[in-house]
């Protein structure tokens, strides 16, 4: 079974050729054997209204698809569609555009359900979308602010941690569904994520949220330095500051942790910032072990995870809660094969998106 998965995000559009197939070893992960051929459509220049930009990206994802075999499906990384449960949703027109023009925020995965729809609709197969980042399971406990019309919001890298997850609680013996697991996304954007028996009960969140700063976002600030900020910028552009230019960007200059992972041995200041940001995650990850009772497993993952160094002392301090296991980079494709594969080998039934409010 051969199914195309579509990540669009920020600086590229990561894609593969999945080839799908019910796993020899049902104890694996999800029972499904997946199999990529990767390839990358990069486009570091993506700024502005993604409806302005989609018609450019797909023309070059076309561009990216050419000389493979027709698929059966296509999958694309979910966007901001509201309230959802995790699942693998049918791309409807309606859907893809409600997630271009998002009124849950602009981020590149807004794309993927659209990108999915066009490609798909080539082929006459069906389009799909694997937990979308507003997967919303929160307890109820965890929606509570502590100000009146402020509601916590589950905002996060919900596609890669529930994979990453998957494969933590598999690794110390357990089925996600029945174990409790701490997922820390550090990519781009950071999300910190308590998993009680397959359902992320708790999150930092990850876009204009709370957590650690990132390699560009601010993450969790004293309340009274953000009130000094919003009566500096008008909302607009403190959201690009916050979004884009907070986190090493705003600190050190550069949201190239590989960079810094060069320059940290001569410069204390790099070190300084590093440190407060192991600081801030272990902070994060400690505070959400504490959630649903102790984790069975403690997951790092994200573009952050390739550093050793970092790992290494992130992980030192993390270690007497649980075990700790790193998953560098991403399992956002595998995630959306296996998430196609589910529907495709009959293991789950798709689900059909409703319009928030609806
Ligand atoms: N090999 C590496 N060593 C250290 N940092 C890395 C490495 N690869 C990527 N990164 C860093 O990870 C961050 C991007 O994480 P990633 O999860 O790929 O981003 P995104 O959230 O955009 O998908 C960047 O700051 C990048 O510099
Ligand atoms: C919107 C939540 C997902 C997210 O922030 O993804 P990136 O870190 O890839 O931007």
């Amino acid at each position: 079974m051969i199914a195309y998965v579509i990540n669009p995000g920020s600086t590229s559009t990561k894609l593969a050729l999945a080839r799908i197939s019910p796993s020899p070893n049902p104890d694996l992960p999800g029972n499904i054997q997946v199999a990529l051929e990767r390839r990358e459509v990069f486009h570091p220049d993506l700024v502005g209204d993604l409806h302005e930009q989609f018609a450019r990206i797909h023309a070059e994802l076309m561009q990216g698809l050419e000389g493979w075999p027709a698929p059966d499906a296509v999958a694309g990384r979910g966007g901001l569609i509201g309230p959802a449960s995790a699942g693998t949703y049918v791309v409807t027109d309606e859907l893809a555009q409600f997630a271009l023009a998002s009124p849950y925020g602009q981020h590149a995965s807004n794309m993927g359900a659209a990108l999915a729809l066009e490609v798909a609709t080539r082929y006459g197969v069906p389009a799909f979308i694997v937990d979308p980042p507003t997967v919303d399971e929160l307890l109820p406990e965890a929606r509570v602010s502590g100000f009146p019309g402020i509601e916590r919001r589950s905002r996060f890298h919900a596609l890669n941690t529930r994979a990453v997850g998957r494969r933590a609680a598999y690794e110390v013996g357990k089925r996600f569904s029945e174990a409790v697991v701490v997922v820390a996304h550090l990519g781009g954007g950071n999300s910190v994520t308590t998993f009680l028996n397959g359902r992320a009960v708790d999150t930092t969140g990850a876009l204009l949220d709370e957590g650690p700063f990132s390699p560009q976002r601010a993450g969790t600030l004293p309340t009274s330095g953000l009130l000094d900020l919003a009566y500096r910028f008008p909302r607009p552009e403190l959201e690009r500051l916050l979004t884009q230019e907070g986190g090493f960007r705003g600190l050190l200059g550069t949201a190239d942790l590989r960079e810094l992972e060069r320059r940290e041995r001569d410069e204390a200041t790099v070190r300084a910032i590093v440190e407060a940001y192991i600081h801030q995650v272990v902070k994060a990850v400690g505070a959400y072990s504490v959630v649903a009772g102790r984790p069975d497993a403690i997951a790092l993952t994200g573009g952050a995870a390739r550093w050793p160094s970092l790992i290494d002392r992130i992980e030192s301090r993390l270690a007497w809660i649980a075990p700790v296991v790193t998953y560098p980079g991403e399992l956002e494709l595998e995630a959306l094969a296996e998430g196609v594969g589910r529907v495709l080998l009959g293991h789950e039934q798709a689900r059909n998106w409703v319009r928030p409010g609806a």
